[in-house]
């Protein structure tokens, strides 16, 4: 829904609308504006922080330069908001797309495929790479027969996946589905087929993963099944420093010097509100903007490194910690010589240990750099947890009993090992975002969602594509494109999808300047509004109080004439609230915790007042026998 909405940001240019790439005068002007009042406001472009150090001030501070920081400045800067500040932690960008030097060879010790190349599709990761004639090498997953079992249980799950109703209430895990098939993996055998199909790709076992959004997986559904991977000397993270050198400046040897990057920045906190936000870095400087992207990983995010002025609401905790930060090892080992099988479909072996995961996936570099006698195995999850806290020595003796095992006694020891720690890695927490069973759309929306000037992005926030490089790519345009909307309109509303899919068929979006008002039918309290934010001024949700009891049938608190009068005639027949009571007695939960409302409704804005309105409405037109009221009615108080 996100992705749809911000497709839609721009007008057409047929529309009277404007060029995507270029504002006009009369924007720049807003702009410029916008930013003399700010500093009028604040005492001119640079002033002294709390902390003594200069303050700087800006359009768009962009935390993080990975892919979707870079790909969402650049968009910025397309746009003509020129005006804005990188600040990255490490001293490099690209984040966890990265390389280094391994036995004389560069291997990506993070992202390393670019995944669903020749779809019906192109992927726009694809296109970088082919633009910059990136070394990649398609790789051949084909194992054995075995493999072919697992392919059939997996058609099954797709299909089943795709009946499901789009809010995500009837989700399953893909362990689940196998269970109702009767088919859980359970030999050596089975569970390295299983972990292949699902583990090695979502680096979390198949009874934490959604089946409904990860099978089929939209990634090769829409960029087609192959995947390639990248073997070059200049690294994956030359797309990223690429599209950087497009926006920022070089110096003749191509290192970018634009001051608009900022290496080795870590932010600590960001204060933010409705008229901007202020950053600051553990080096004691502080940086001033309009708005702030957030780029850093959900595992960053789920760690306490940035503190947020004031605390994020509950809501938005909640999505954050809901969502799964997976991770993903490659260990790398050098041989003195080769002694695995190579040639066609001998790319990748596996080990059927009876220890799930252990050891589990290896490849070969043979057809990449010949000859360089290196062997790569991917570990994942609970291994990768244990095997980032042992000393590299005793990951050596491990990997090398595995070996041994399968090919006998007399294979050489490995001269050398490389093992990455992404889990430890206090600006990463993980590999990449797995989309665990129990977030349904309702969560995934509020982890993008913007609150007032703070907005996120990052592939964690991809609609579609989370977890891979592409997403990452595309997150970042979308979330510059809120931004850039936000600038243009003074405002920026993102629809937050209700929880229940009967919600989802029955409520009817009305053109009204903001909410979703429902048709007059049977009203349950099932069918939550989805949660309108972003409205400036308007409050995140978690500053929303119920207040006194019951809907009044006149209007109120300036609620739309529409809802309104659907309120009447409610009140009317007799259904839902009679005159600020609940006709459900029975239930008297709901009406203790409709009841139990803050007396803050006088101080609230219109909108805050509207907010409340929605939610308390709602509440009163539970059904009496609806067994799932309170739950629901108590888990909406919870989550505002
Ligand atoms: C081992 C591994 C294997 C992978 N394999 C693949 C693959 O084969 N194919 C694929 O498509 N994807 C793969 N991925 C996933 C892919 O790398 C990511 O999805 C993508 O690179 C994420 O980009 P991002 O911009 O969202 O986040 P990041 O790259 O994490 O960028 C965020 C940036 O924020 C910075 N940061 C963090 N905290 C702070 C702070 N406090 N202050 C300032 N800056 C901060 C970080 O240093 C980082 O540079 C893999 C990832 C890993 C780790």
């Amino acid at each position: 829904m996100l992705r749809e909405l911000n497709q839609s940001f721009w007008p057409k240019k047929d529309e009277g609308g404007l060029p995507r790439k270029m504002l006009p005068g009369a924007y720049h002007h807003l702009l410029q504006d916008r930013q003399e009042e700010g500093e009028r406001e604040r005492g001119g472009g640079r002033r002294e922080s709390s902390l003594g150090a200069a303050m700087d001030s800006t359009s768009v501070i962009i935390i993080g330069a990975g892919m979707s920081g870079i790909s969402a400045a650049k968009t910025l800067s397309d746009a003509g908001v020129k005006d804005i500040l990188i600040l990255e932690a490490t001293n490099r960008i690209g984040g966890r797309i990265r390389n280094t030097y391994f036995a004389d060879l560069s291997v990506e010790t993070g992202a390393n495929w670019i995944e669903g190349v020749h779809g019906e599709e192109q992927n726009p990761i694809w296109e970088m790479a082919q633009q910059l004639g990136l070394r990649t090498f398609r790789s051949d997953y084909t194992v054995e027969a075995a493999i072919d079992e697992s392919e059939k249980i997996h058609s099954l799950g797709e299909k089943y996946s795709k009946t499901l109703p789009p809010s995500g209430r009837n989700d399953i895990s893909i362990s689940t589905f196998q269970r109702l098939e009767n088919k859980i993996p359970s030999t050596p055998l089975e569970m390295i087929v299983d972990y292949y199909s699902y583990d090695y790709e979502f680096a979390e076992p198949p009874r934490v993963t959604s089946l409904q959004n990860t099978v089929p997986l939209p990634t090769f559904d829409d960029f087609g099944d192959n995947v390639y991977f990248v073997a070059d000397e200049r690294g994956y993270k030359s797309l990223v420093y690429n599209l950087a050198t497009m926006f920022l400046k070089t110096n003749s040897q191509g290192v970018i010097v634009d001051p608009r990057l900022q290496l080795g920045k870590v932010v600590t906190e960001i204060q933010y509100s409705g008229d901007g936000a202020t950053v600051s870095t553990d080096d004691t400087s502080s940086y001033r903007a309009d708005f702030v992207l957030v780029s850093v990983s959900i595992g960053v995010l789920q760690s306490d490194l940035i503190k947020f002025n004031p605390v994020l609401p509950k809501w938005k905790i909640l999505a954050l910690y809901e969502f799964d930060m997976a991770v993903y090892t490659k260990i790398f080992l050098k041989f003195p010589f080769k002694f695995w099988p190579d040639g066609d479909d001998r790319e990748f072996f596996l080990y059927a240990s009876k220890r799930r995961g252990y050891y589990p996936v290896w490849q070969h570099f043979e057809k990449q750099y010949p000859g360089a006698n290196i062997l790569m195995v991917t570990v994942t999850d609970e291994e990768s947890r244990r095997i980032e806290q042992q000393d590299e020595s005793t990951t050596k003796t491990e990997a090398m009993e595995v070996l041994r095992s399968m090919f006998g006694k007399d294979i050489p020891q490995a001269t050398d090992i490389l093992v990455p720690r992404w889990w430890s890695n206090k600006f990463f927490r993980g590999s990449f975002s797995n989309w665990p069973l129990g977030v349904n759309r309702h969560e995934f929306d509020s982890i993008k969602a913007p609150i007032k000037r703070l907005y996120f992005t990052g592939e964690h926030t991809s609609e579609h594509y989370n977890g891979y490089v592409h997403g990452a790519y595309l997150a970042g345009i979308d979330s510059a494109n809120m931004i850039i909307q936000h600038i243009r309109d003074g405002f920026f509303e993102v629809e937050i999808k209700p929880k229940d899919s009967r919600a989802e068929m029955e409520y009817k979006e009305d053109d009204h300047d903001h909410g979703c008002f429902y048709e007059d039918q049977q009203f349950w309290i099932t069918q939550m509004p989805p949660i309108i934010l972003g409205k400036e001024g308007a409050p995140p949700t978690s500053n929303i109080f119920m207040d006194s009891p019951g809907c009044k049938a006149d209007g109120p608190h300036g609620a739309p004439e529409a809802t309104s009068k659907l309120l009447q005639r409610r009140s009317k027949k007799g259904e839902g609230c009679e005159g600020g009571s609940i006709t459900s007695k029975e239930d008297r939960d709901v009406k203790v915790i409709v009841a139990a409302a803050s007396k803050r409704e006088k101080g609230m804005t219109r909108e805050q007042q509207h907010q409340v309105f929605i939610i308390r409405s709602a509440a009163c037109h539970s059904h009496p026998n609806d067994s799932r009221t309170k739950e629901n009615v108590g888990r909406h108080v919870s989550m505002i």
